[in-house]
């Protein structure tokens, strides 16, 4: 469970009283998530999820409401912030920003994807990619290939020989992604199983907007492709690859340079995961009760992209 911070209920009614969300009726830590804390609000009116930020300023913040206000507001099925009496998305709580988001039905995927869920988020992302185009703000990416280089410098002094032999001929491999040049804009950047509540089969909404960024487009698509993708061995399955890619490429077609390079930005896109996931285990924040997601199983990604390049041709 990830709860960095306590919210005393006192606090909380506190902070309520400046939305018109009525009472507060009780409030509960919610178990997933990484990066924040995160709390199930219940008030007279509503259920609303209340997420208070652990790591960034209340000037990226706003950044991320924009974008999620910008998505939901051009039909992109998605959480979207509260106001307060103010007009203001974010707010101090506990002393740290702290947003009040709307709660959506249905339930995040923690068993491998169904072939339908992947369709979906396939369609869902392309939408994105294009409604994004218009969206104003901008804000690169805080895991691209300069985090990726720095964080392999902290983590190689405590990887095995394998690892090390293998992260080092990675980042060599990687030396161009920055200057490929492909089509950008707002991304997710984030978007796994656990940032998607379904329904069912039905998506009801994308959750988790907080690293969103400009990347390239491809890059996003690679990230969901590694997530949503993996059949139960944890490594990317045929079916589920091409039901979400058909239905992508039906709203989106990849240039030509989007295509030559979708191994590398594959890799890039595990290799981001897998160095994030071992600095969270390796270098772990305090936190009351936290949980840490396994490196190793972005490894075996990053290791099959080296080794088998998914190919683009769905004839
Ligand atoms: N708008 C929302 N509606 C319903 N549940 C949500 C919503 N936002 C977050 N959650 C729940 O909170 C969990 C953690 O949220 P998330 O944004 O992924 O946290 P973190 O940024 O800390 O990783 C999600 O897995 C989901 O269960
Ligand atoms: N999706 C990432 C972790 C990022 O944390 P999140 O809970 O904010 O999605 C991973 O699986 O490593």
């Amino acid at each position: 469970m990830s709860v960095y911070t306590e919210v005393e209920r006192d606090d909380l009614v506190a902070f309520l009283s400046d939305y018109s969300v009525g009472e507060l009726v009780s409030y509960q830590g919610i178990s997933d998530g990484i990066e924040n804390t995160n709390y199930f609000v219940t008030t007279s009116k509503g259920e609303y999820v209340l997420t208070l930020f652990e790591q960034h300023t209340f000037g990226e913040l706003a950044y991320f409401l924009d974008v999620m206000t910008f998505f939901y507001m051009n039909d992109i099925p998605s959480a979207h912030p509260e106001a307060d009496s103010q007009g203001h998305y974010l707010k101090k709580l506990c002393g740290k920003p702290a947003a009040l988001v709307v709660r959506l039905p249905g339930r995040g995927v923690n068993a491998t994807a169904t072939i339908e869920q992947c369709a979906q988020i396939g369609a869902v992302m392309a939408d994105m990619h294009l409604v994004g185009q218009s969206f104003q703000s901008r804000r690169p990416s805080e895991r691209g290939p300069e985090w990726r280089q720095q964080t392999a410098q902290q983590l190689l002094p405590q990887l095995d020989d394998e690892r090390t032999g293998i992260l080092k001929n990675e980042l060599a491999h990687q030396q161009g992604y920055a200057t490929l040049g492909l089509p950008e804009g707002v991304t997710h950047s984030d978007l796994f199983r656990d940032n998607a509540l379904f329904e069912g089969n039905k998506l009801s909404g994308i959750i988790d907007f907080y690293f969103a960024s400009d990347e390239y487009l491809l890059y996003d698509l690679a990230v969901a492709v590694n997530d949503w993708c993996v059949g139960e061995d944890g490594l990317p399955e045929a079916t589920r690859y091409q039901s979400l890619m058909k239905h992508y490429l039906q709203k989106r077609a990849l240039t030509e340079s989007e295509q030559a390079n979708w191994n590398m930005v594959c890799r890039a896109a595990a290799l981001r995961f897998w160095l994030s996931r071992l600095q969270d285990q390796l270098f772990p924040r305090e936190g009351e009760l936290t949980q840490i997601k396994n490196p190793d199983a972005f490894l075996s990604i990053l290791k099959y992209h080296r080794e088998h390049p998914l190919t683009l041709d769905f004839n």
